[in-house]
């Protein structure tokens, strides 16, 4: 897939959405330029995945302006495999392409799944579902990737290789990705630009600068962290980054 950097993939204005009384998204505006790296972070029920259903176009109960002009992928914390149908066969459901077994095989092999592609889901380890939800996501080729904490149930060694990959396949790849995170670290190890969703609106954004592979010490991201745990309301143990 091309690059298609500085061409904006979605385009959100003074969006809002309630449930009954409860103001979700107040007034929110976001621009995401194609290319970009995401994070979206938010203390919990701040509206991160209402936002994301939106612009999956999920949710036709919102009020405002929503242009999403690209490909839309979305992979969510749970893997949602079919566990009726094989793994390669999960891959490519609903993608009525000619090509789309030899999609699939390139899809597995770069997530590294070649050997499970005959496999049943049920029987893939959590990082092996993740991989194959990640290929599925991508054989559709998006200009925008939708993540909702996909890692987030993980244990910490996969996670990290899981992050490797993703930071690796953004780069051949290119699509605009809106990450959903609760993780500051995760935020900040990945994304070029790192948004904090409160009271409805985007309350705050940073972009990331520093080359990856990054290192958490590395002095942007110490102190980026320490802004983002502050603009979070997170007190006590600087360390722990998790906001939730
Ligand atoms: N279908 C729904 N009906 C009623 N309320 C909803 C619905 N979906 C979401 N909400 C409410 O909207 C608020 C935002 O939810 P959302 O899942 O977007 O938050 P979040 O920031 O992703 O939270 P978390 O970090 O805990 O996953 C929550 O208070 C939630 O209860």
């Amino acid at each position: 897939m091309a690059a298609r950097l500085s061409q904006r993939v979605a385009g959100v204005r003074d969006l809002t959405r309630r449930f009954g009384d409860r103001v979700v998204l107040d007034g929110l505006d976001l621009d995401i330029e194609g290319g970009e790296f995401i994070a979206l972070l938010g203390r919990s029920g701040s509206g991160k995945s209402t936002l994301l259903r939106a612009l999956a176009g999920l949710d036709r109960d919102v009020e405002g302006r929503l242009e999403v002009t690209g490909s839309v992928a979305v992979a969510f914390q749970e893997p949602r495999l079919v566990p009726w149908k094989r793994v390669g066969s999960n891959i490519t459901l609903g993608l009525a392409v000619p090509d789309a077994g030899e999609r699939a095989r390139r899809a597995l092999a770069e997530v590294g799944l070649t050997e499970r592609a005959g496999a049943w889901p049920l029987t893939l380890s959590g990082g092996e579902a993740q991989r194959a939800s990640l290929a599925r996501a991508l054989v559709r080729e998006p200009e925008l990737l939708l993540l909702d904490e996909p890692f987030s149930a993980l244990d910490a060694l996969t996670r990290i290789t899981v992050h490797q990959l993703v930071v690796q396949l953004w780069t051949v790849h290119r699509p605009a990705v809106l990450l959903v995170t609760h993780d500051v670290d995760e935020a900040l190890l990945l994304a070029s630009r790192v948004l904090v969703l409160d009271g409805g609106r985007i309350a705050y954004e940073a972009a990331v600068t520093a080359a990856r592979p990054r290192h958490r010490d590395h002095p942007e991201l110490v102190s980026l962290r320490t802004r983002l745990l502050t603009v979070l309301g997170v007190t006590g143990d600087a360390d722990d980054v998790r906001t939730a």
